[in-house]
């Protein structure tokens, strides 16, 4: 338990939790405030999930306390069903019922609310509506593809109107195709709404956490605002996670460019963002191709920068350099003659360069 966490929680606080599951050693705390999306992260077993499950209500903490906009879910002679909660839990896979249109499955929580059946239908063809899945209203689970049921599964989470969403990676299960339509729809719906999101991809803590919560072994060992987190890393596996390079800033015509300059091209993952909002470009540092000078045939990202560090990783080394990283190999260090401070050209394929929306 953190003794500093003041047991008086003010009410501008969404999510305050503070909770020990003893037998699978698993102690977190951690606040979200009112409208903000945090992303728990880390390795596998480090408790994401022990700690939606507790949220959600579905698991009875052995001490501790889960709070939702100052009241009491779970507490020492609290516990507040999982129905009762006003949480809602989006999973890997959509759970729709399987015998009830896709409008009946949204209509469900509403219904089961008190709703009469009309209101209850209206309240569906809303969501469904804002994420854009009207034209299913009629279909059955069986008839969606993946990435339409997770979007049914979107507007039913919504329509019972939760004041803390609960989303445990829901890109998961769908196939790559899919994902970036599902995570711009779910930049759109969590922008003011209090969630935690489970994920183990950097992009959808990025492109849609507010702040990041890092668990490994069953503790938190870092939070604080995205960026920061992914700029700056303590943990070893936000470390990891943050090994893409990502170029925050505006998009361009064709790519995305830095507050101080630096601009990319790229090809946009999904619809392109409209020139001048808010965008980042994503690559791997093993898509970089680092040269002594600049190469002949003017490539379009020829980026010139100076090396910061050079971290070896096992069979290769990471040159940190204006920002970003390249890997290369131990002989390319060599030939390049590669030092802190040498300035090199970094050099990235348009086409390994993906460019979102943020
Ligand atoms: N149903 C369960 N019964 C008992 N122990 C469990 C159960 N589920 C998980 N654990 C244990 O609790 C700890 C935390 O696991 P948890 O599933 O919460 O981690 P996670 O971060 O969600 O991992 P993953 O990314 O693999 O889903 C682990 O030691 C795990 O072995």
């Amino acid at each position: 338990m953190t003794p500093d966490v003041p047991r008086d929680v003010p009410r501008d606080v969404g999510l305050h939790v503070d909770v020990r599951v003893a037998d699978r050693d698993v102690e977190v705390a951690f606040e979200v405030d009112t409208g903000q999306t945090v992303a728990l992260i880390g390795p596998n077993g480090a408790g994401k999930s022990t700690t939606l499950a507790v949220l959600a209500g579905l698991l009875r903490p052995d001490a501790g306390e889960v709070r939702l906009e100052g009241r009491l879910l779970t507490g020492d002679r609290t516990w507040v069903a999982p129905h009762a909660r006003r949480t809602a839990l989006l999973a890997q896979e959509p759970l729709l019922f399987p015998h009830l249109r896709a409008r009946d499955n949204v209509a469900f929580g509403p219904r089961s609310t008190g709703a009469s059946r009309a209101e209850a239908r209206a309240v569906a063809e809303r969501w469904l509506s804002e994420v854009d899945a009207l034209a299913l209203a009629d279909r059955r689970p069986a008839q969606l593809s993946g990435g339409q049921a997770q979007r049914v599964a979107v507007a039913r989470a919504l329509a019972a109107d939760p004041r803390l969403l609960l989303l445990d990676e829901p890109m998961a299960a769908l196939d790559v195709d899919a994902a970036p339509a599902l995570r711009r729809l779910l930049g759109r719906v969590l922008a003011e709404r209090t969630t935690v999101l489970v994920t183990h991809h950097v992009l959808d803590a990025l492109l849609l956490a507010d702040r990041v919560v890092v668990l490994e072994a069953g503790r938190v060992v870092e939070q604080g605002p995205t960026a920061d987190v992914l700029a700056r890393p303590r943990s070893r596996f936000a470390a990891q996670l943050a090994g893409l390079n990502l170029v925050a800033g505006t998009a361009t015509p064709d790519g995305v460019r830095r507050p101080d300059g630096l601009a990319l091209h790229g090809t946009a993952a999904g619809d392109p963002p409209a020139a001048g909002a808010p965008a980042v470009a994503v690559f791997r540092p093993a898509a970089v191709a680092v040269h002594a000078r600049p190469p002949g045939g003017s490539p379009r990202n020829a980026l010139t920068v100076r090396v910061e560090a050079l971290e070896p990783q096992g069979d290769h080394v990471r040159v940190r350099a204006g920002g970003l990283a390249a890997d290369v190999t131990l002989a390319a260090v060599a030939e390049l003659g590669l030092a802190v401070g040498a300035e090199v050209t970094f050099v990235v394929k348009a086409n390994e360069v993906a460019v979102h929306a943020r």
